[in-house]
């Protein structure tokens, strides 16, 4: 299937409502599962890699009722029951790499997969800092990456390394498991944190849900056993998904709300309105949401977006519209996504008459004229978004298998800004 779409002429002025966050969903859900007590979860999101965590979760024994956007989640504390047959994960790397940590606290043998891409997406770091904390984990092909093996009487707890270069998910794994060791647990930090807000948000839930952590300026983090305490824990509106419509307002020179997102959210995409701030557009708190206003001046920036991977598809196709160059830095971790991200943005501005050069870990953009494309999505759903945002304003933008964006929004389509 192939989506044409259509420009925007007249003036761009909306609100737009965006779903509950997928980060935060699929740790809600994971805490949840691991409390003491029932939980009642508000705007979870309702997409394929957070009801894949969902079904993942009851597989192992973990009562979850969804009705619209509320689950009620009946914590099983360690209780994991290990699945009879494999749990599929698709192409989701949060699901994949939290709960490979959480099979960890249950007992018994635990085999998680996924789709072709999920099983190139490297796990083994996660794994070596498990056997450290007494639990057999490993990956079945021994190549480094999915489907994995645990088997395990439970975690030791104490003290384990971790190499989060790759991925902040390995960390944000081990931390929402810690509580459950035998002992307390330390966990020392070998190497520079990537996507490094994303801890700080795990950290954020588990709080939410009862349990602290010592956080040694992000080189140790002590956490005492415990157990989270069931509760009730209304979900933010995902600040990637944002992204896509800040965006919008931004090349288009419109005004854009996007609700609900609290001005002092954790989640690391939040700092993508700070970015547009820089390339020239105006930011304005308005209600429980943030407004971007896009302005005639566009310009290009040089920015660090390791904190905030999931957002630069967006800021390269904001940037193929900017005055001037723009440089992406610090982002190897994106070439172990969904795709290869930076080769998959270049290739596809490249059609677009773009000038792009690849770096190892980021982009030179040069602004331009765009033109239209077919754009191949490589089953990306940032690609498929980031992309779809170029063709409200350039004509001829046709996205190539637009269905992969129910990954984490599968509503994308019908906000009212595609006909
Ligand atoms: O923990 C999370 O919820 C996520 C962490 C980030 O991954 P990495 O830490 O692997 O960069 C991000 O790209 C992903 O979409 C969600
Ligand atoms: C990288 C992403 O997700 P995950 O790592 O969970 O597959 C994403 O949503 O952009």
């Amino acid at each position: 299937m192939k989506k044409l779409i259509t420009p925007i002429s007249n003036h761009l002025k909306l609100t737009i409502t965006v779903p509950g966050s997928k980060s935060l969903t699929h740790r809600a859900l994971i805490t949840a599962a691991l409390a003491k007590g029932h939980s009642t979860l508000e705007n979870i999101l309702l997409a394929e890699d957070t009801l894949l965590t969902t079904e993942a979760l009851r597989q192992m024994g973990v009562k979850i009722d969804i009705s619209n956007t509320q689950a009620v989640v009946q914590g099983i504390e360690k209780k994991l029951i290990p699945p009879k047959r494999p749990v599929y994960l698709g192409n989701s790397g949060t699901s994949m790499r939290l709960l490979t940590a959480i099979c960890a606290i249950g007992q018994g043998r635990f085999v998680l997969t996924g789709n072709e891409r999920m099983q190139q997406r490297p796990i083994q770091p996660l794994l070596d800092a498990l056997n450290q904390w007494g639990v057999k984990a490993y990956s079945e092909r021994q190549n480094g990456c999915p489907p994995v093996v645990i088997e395990t009487q439970g975690l030791n707890g104490g003290k384990t390394e971790i190499d989060p270069t790759i991925s902040s998910q390995f960390l944000s794994g081990l931390l929402l498991a810690a509580p459950y060791g035998r002992r307390d647990s330390v966990i020392e930090v070998k190497g520079k944190i990537a996507s490094l807000p994303y801890v700080d948000l795990t950290i954020d839930v588990m709080e939410k849900f009862g349990i602290s952590v010592k956080n040694l300026n992000y080189k140790c983090f002590e956490v005492k056993k415990g157990h989270y305490q069931a509760c009730q824990y209304t979900i933010e509106g995902d600040c990637s998904t944002a992204s896509y419509f800040w965006a919008a307002a931004a090349i288009l020179k419109g005004e854009v709300t996007v609700r609900p997102i609290a001005q002092t959210s954790k989640q690391a995409d939040i700092g993508f309105v700070n970015v547009l701030k820089k390339m020239g557009c105006q930011i304005i708190p308005q209600g429980d949401g943030i407004k971007v206003i896009g302005r005639n001046n566009l310009r290009g920036i040089t920015v660090d977006m390791n904190k905030m991977p999931d957002v630069v598809p967006t800021l390269a196709v904001v940037a193929a519209f900017a005055k001037g160059e723009t440089v992406i830095n610090n982002v190897g971790h994106l070439r172990v996504k969904e795709c290869d991200r930076l080769q998959a943005v270049a290739t596809e501005l490249k059609k677009m008459g773009i000038e792009v050069k690849e770096k190892k870990d980021g982009l030179i953009i040069k602004g331009g004229q765009p033109q239209g494309a077919e754009i191949e999505t490589y089953n990306d759903h940032r690609i498929a978004m980031s992309f779809a945002i170029a063709g409200l304003k350039v004509p001829g933008i046709i996205i190539r298998n637009p269905d992969c964006v129910k990954k984490s929004f599968p509503g994308f389509w019908e906000t009212g800004l595609f006909k």
